[in-house]
């Protein structure tokens, strides 16, 4: 894998890479349906619709239960509860994947400087970075409502990348989903996946990615043994 020799700094994503949020998603979404009047739904119908932020979230929740238009027409309530009770639970229910500090850790001690770019609205994602200590490790964070375009489109990948001033093939990304390995494709990064994420219900070796990692401690042990050996 002599695409990870020239890394110099990692893009890592946040629910399903480093955090596992669905239980947070779960409390929040069936407070929203509560509200609503709708019943609710479990935690792995939640996992199948995180990943592409929370427009598509909400839509796709709404869509369990009713047609287009009528999701269209109760859209902006719906969403105004779901971030209002979001926000009263936001990191209450969730957790660190394993490894993931050790992995920041050893990723930063190898001299990566580090981004969090995440589709999770900004206002959501500051606070939780916050409450579960990850907040210092990152130089840079984009949500997927900090620019005009969110992932799979490469935008945010890239302004990463101009940001630190290193060219796309020096930094890669890190993250869950295939929605996270279009984006790095697009931008022309390297990219690792984890398999203990959200992959809208499709296996991680279905998703074109240059190594699948499971912890970002062994990411962290991969791209060290590159530089090494180059
Ligand atoms: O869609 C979301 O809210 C979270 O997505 P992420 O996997 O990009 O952090
Ligand atoms: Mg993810």
């Amino acid at each position: 894998m002599s695409v990870l020799a020239g890394v110099r700094a990692a893009i890592i994503d946040l629910d399903g890479t480093m955090l596992d949020t669905i239980p947070d998603f779960h409390v929040a979404i069936n407070a929203m349906r509560d509200e609503l009047g709708l019943a609710p739904i479990t935690q792995r119908q939640i996992a199948l619709m995180v990943g592409k932020g929370s427009e598509n979230l909400i839509r796709s929740v709404l869509s369990l239960d009713w047609d287009a238009e009528r999701v269209e027409a109760a859209f902006a309530a719906a969403m105004q509860s779901y971030q209002r009770n979001y926000l009263a639970i936001n990191g209450h229910h969730s957790t660190l994947f394993p490894d993931v500090i050790a992995g920041l850790e050893a990723l930063k001690a190898q001299g990566l400087r580090l981004a969090c770019v995440t589709n999770k609205p900004i206002a959501f994602t500051t606070p939780l970075l916050q409450l579960k200590g990850l907040a210092p490790f990152f130089e840079v964070v984009y949500g997927g409502d900090s620019l005009p375009r969110k992932k799979p489109d490469p935008l945010p990948l890239q302004t990463v990348c101009a940001d630190f001033g290193l060219r796309p093939a020096q930094v890669v990304a890190i993250g869950d989903s295939s929605n996270d390995a279009q984006a790095a494709r697009a931008a022309g990064c390297p990219v690792l996946t984890v398999p203990y994420g959200y992959n809208h219900g499709e296996s991680i070796h279905d998703t074109d990615s240059d190594g699948i990692v499971g912890t970002l401690l062994e990411a962290a042990s991969l791209i060290r043994s590159h530089h090494t050996n180059s």
